[in-house]
């Protein structure tokens, strides 16, 4: 079946039974180094995981790890333009669970992105990537402590499914006079607008499937944290594009009041329920002026809107919410893209899990590793019902290949994520042990150290993981 690999002679494999992995003792994993650093980071954070292991269970568990290929290690195994070969995905369709390093995605080039690549063709569509603060981790904030979110990003649309037409092509000026012609005139709230005939042209889809089994893993994830911890904030830019990251909020929204009803409150209902509570004989019309404060401005239709969405909210669920039960639900609530970039900066212990589309999480997942030490310290995992793929939110960082240099954290960290996806919660407790006690003695690689006051010695990304080791206990 494989052409040019061989799985281990021992070790079982995962399987997974309604969307959750059942995972035997000495489970066989299939591991792409990765392009770049990978071959840096790779053997450290296997290291440190397969010691962890060790450590937390004598023998009784282990890890049959399964090399396969992708990218660069690929071609030279394949032949050239071999980047993602079949084997690869044999391997990781038989086997479930894979943890990879960075590939290099080359700009403008005929491949669109393997990492890309590797989650539509597993539907992975939850890319989950979790900051918080380890003390001692250098960071430009003044109380990174506060921050601890979980970005749920949606990994396989938006610009993931984004179908582009270069500028100047054929098809592409034929839309473009479609959409000029014909298109944009027959819906008439589009106005006079017209796209120049000079643009490329982009295709964003945003569907309903798509955002709300987002949506659904990440409200379940809420349930599991502390009850403090239980928001889902939907992130969207819907005052622009309505019909696409509007949408996506709505579509959480409506999830959220339909499928988790019982569990969840969206944030407008808990001040409607807040408002009556102060006051049990206000009435829908004071209530609705007191959660719209420009509600006296407005249309009367508008006005009738918004009393009845109070009356609907208090008519449906003041016996099961009301009375301050609402506050033990998980909140729901949705902030514009932008203005959460600033949210998780100024007032971030007021956020937890943060519901995206593809872009939007893309970024806030970079910007949030940076508020606790960069993307060496950023982890992540991508998530579907009948596979997983665990790795970092960085790329290959080119420069620093080959230097045993670059921080592994962030795979080490993905590791952890995936011990705890695999219910293997001793060994992925050791690992963060580990790091933080090491990060706490300043025992870290170049960026961090650099950052540290007094800047510490750096260790090399080898030295980290052994450094990660011996914290263990
Ligand atoms: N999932 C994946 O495999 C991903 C792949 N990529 C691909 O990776 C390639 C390079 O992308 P690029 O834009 O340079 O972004 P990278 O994330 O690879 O690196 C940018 C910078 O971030 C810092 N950095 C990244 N990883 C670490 C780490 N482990 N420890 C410490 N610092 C780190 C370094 O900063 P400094 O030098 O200042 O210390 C590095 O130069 C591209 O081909 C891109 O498409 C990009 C993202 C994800
Ligand atoms: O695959 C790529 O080149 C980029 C992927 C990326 O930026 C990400 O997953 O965060
Ligand atoms: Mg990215």
């Amino acid at each position: 079946m494989y052409k040019r690999v061989s799985p281990p002679t021992i070790g079982s494999k995962v399987i997974f039974e309604n969307g959750e992995p059942i995972v035997p003792d000495n489970p066989i994993i299939p591991f792409i180094r990765g392009d770049g650093t990978g071959r840096d980071i790779w053997p450290t954070a296997s290291k440190v995981i397969d010691a962890a292991v060790q450590e937390a269970y004598k023998g009784k568990r282990m890890i049959s790890w399964f090399k396969v290929y992708a990218g660069d290690e690929a071609c030279d195994l394949y032949g050239s333009h071999q980047y993602l070969p079949e084997d690869t995905l044999t391997a990781i369709r038989e086997y479930g669970i894979a943890i990879k390093g960075p590939l290099t995605t080359p700009v403008g080039g005929g491949i669109r992105s393997l990492n890309v690549a590797l989650r539509q063709v597993f539907d992975l569509y939850a890319c989950i990537r979790p900051c918080c603060y380890y003390a001692g981790t250098p960071s430009p904030h003044k109380n990174p402590e506060k921050l601890d979110i979980i970005v749920y990003r949606e990994n396989t649309e938006d610009i993931y499914l984004g179908i582009e037409w270069k500028q100047g092509s054929k098809i592409g000026n034929q839309l473009i006079r479609i959409l000029n012609e014909e298109m944009i005139p027959a819906t008439p709230e589009h106005g006079k607008k017209q796209i120049p005939i000079d643009a490329g042209i982009g295709i964003k889809p945003i569907s309903k499937n798509g955002s709300q089994r987002l949506v659904r893993r990440a409200i379940k994830h809420a349930l599991l944290l502390p009850k403090d911890k239980q928001v889902v904030t939907l992130v969207h830019k819907g005052n622009i594009m309505k019909y696409t990251e509007g949408a996506f909020r709505d579509w959480g929204y409506e999830l959220a009041t339909s499928e988790f009803r019982q569990d969840c409150v969206t944030e407008r209902e808990s001040w409607i329920l807040g408002n009556k509570e102060k006051n049990p004989e206000i009435t829908f019309e004071e209530n609705a002026r007191m959660i719209d404060p420009g509600f006296d401005a407005l249309t009367e239709e508008k006005k009738a809107e918004i009393v009845r969405e109070v009356e609907t909210v208090i008519n449906s669920i003041w016996l099961s919410h009301g009375e301050g039960k609402w506050k033990g639900k998980v909140m729901v609530n949705d902030r514009i893209a932008d203005s959460i970039f600033q949210q998780i900066q100024i007032r971030p212990d007021e956020y937890s899990i943060l519901a995206t589309m593809n872009l939007n999480g893309d970024y806030l997942s970079d910007a949030a590793a940076a508020i606790v030490g960069g993307l060496g310290m950023g982890p992540g995992a991508n998530i579907g019902d009948s596979a997983a793929i665990f790795e970092a939110t960085h790329g290959t960082a080119p420069k620093h290949a080959g230097l045993d240099k670059i921080n592994p954290g962030s795979v080490i960290l993905s590791g952890v994520m995936m011990l705890e996806y695999m219910g293997w919660h001793e060994a992925a407790h050791l690992i963060k042990k580990g790091l933080a006690s090491a990060i706490a003695s300043r025992q870290t690689t170049y960026d961090l150290a650099r950052l540290m006051e007094p800047p510490a010695e750096p260790l090399k990304c080898s030295q980290f993981g052994e450094a990660i080791i011996q914290h263990f206990g």
